[in-house]
């Protein structure tokens, strides 16, 4: 059987409102990265890919099953949620082996996963904890654990990273990295960071559609020679602001380092080119398919 999810010309629509668009994606094996920013459509697509609602048109394809086939593809599908809650009051252990119950497992098969996988993801210290006495990130990775419960060949992840401290936020990277040594691994997020510090291939959503897929490294080869820097009078920052696409700016005394990316010389003095980092090439992506109004709201 094939290790890869075939997206093709896939939409949704809720009522009048389209939040997928003809998606046409590819992922194989591996830390897959969707990147967008709110509303772009990941949630859509990841519950459609978890057979939690059905699409509109198109067809899916999950390790060559259809993904009409809603018992087999939730068997082979793993789902942390964006907003991840369990029973306040249950302990670590008694909630996966509740949900384990659920999924018709035997006693001593609950056993054995609950085990293995609470201490995969360093929680089996923490197993006689009741739910509600976790951090944040031990939360998430109590979500990952119960995701991983039936062994599936695919683990969807929406936005998991959001509101954990950096070393938390690396300790949950780190794991979904593990869990993808095996199986398809999707990860939704805004935060470019995640991205580049975990996926080697990745596709940039906008407004329902797929703006871009491939090789992270290809996304930042694309945002070569567009990257700008120039140091300025802090009073001249809304002009800037106004012209270019701003991607960083640091406050030195009454002037302002600012970091732009722009297609072509921009026209002003001092300005210099700089190597893209991963956030640069994102903002270009977005920049270079009309989805930024500069100066504007967005
Ligand atoms: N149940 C729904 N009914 C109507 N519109 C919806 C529904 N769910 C989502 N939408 C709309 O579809 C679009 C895509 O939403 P979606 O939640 O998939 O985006 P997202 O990229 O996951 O954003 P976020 O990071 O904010 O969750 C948005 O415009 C949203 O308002």
């Amino acid at each position: 059987m094939d290790d890869k999810i075939e997206i093709r010309k896939v939409s949704k629509r809720y009522g009048s409102k389209t939040a997928l668009d003809n998606v046409d994606l590819t992922i194989g094996k591996g830390m897959f990265g969707l990147l967008g920013r709110n509303g772009a459509g990941k949630t859509t697509l990841m519950k459609t890919l978890a057979a939690l609602h059905p699409k509109s048109g198109g067809t899916i394809r999950v390790c060559g099953v259809p993904i009409e086939d809603r018992k087999k593809i939730r068997s082979m599908t793993g789902y942390l949620p964006q907003e991840f809650s369990m029973y306040p009051t249950m302990r670590v252990d008694e909630c996966l082996d509740y949900l384990g119950i659920l999924s018709g497992m035997s006693k001593a098969l609950r056993k054995e996963r609950a085990e293995m996988l609470l201490k995969k993801v360093n929680l089996y210290g923490h197993r006689q904890k009741k739910v509600k006495e976790l951090s944040g990130g031990m939360k998430r990775r109590l979500g990952i654990a119960q995701a991983l419960l039936h062994e599936p060949k695919v683990l969807i992840v929406d936005e998991p990273t959001a509101g954990l401290d950096p070393e938390e936020r690396i300790r949950f990277r780190n794991l979904l990295g593990e869990v993808a040594e095996d199986r398809i691994v999707i990860l939704s997020t805004h935060i470019v960071g995640d991205i580049e510090a975990s996926c080697e291939m990745a596709a940039v959503m906008n407004e329902g559609k797929i703006l871009w897929t491939g090789n992270v490294k290809d996304l930042l080869h694309e945002a070569e020679g567009k990257v700008w820097t120039v140091t300025v009078e802090s009073r001249f920052l809304p002009q800037i602001k106004s012209l270019y696409s701003v991607t960083g700016m640091v406050m030195q005394g009454s002037q302002t380092a600012v970091r732009f990316v722009h297609d072509g010389a921009p026209d002003l003095t001092g300005a210099a080119q700089t190597d893209p980092g991963l956030e640069d090439a994102y903002i270009f992506c977005l920049f270079k398919n009309g989805c930024i109004d500069i100066g504007g709201e967005d």
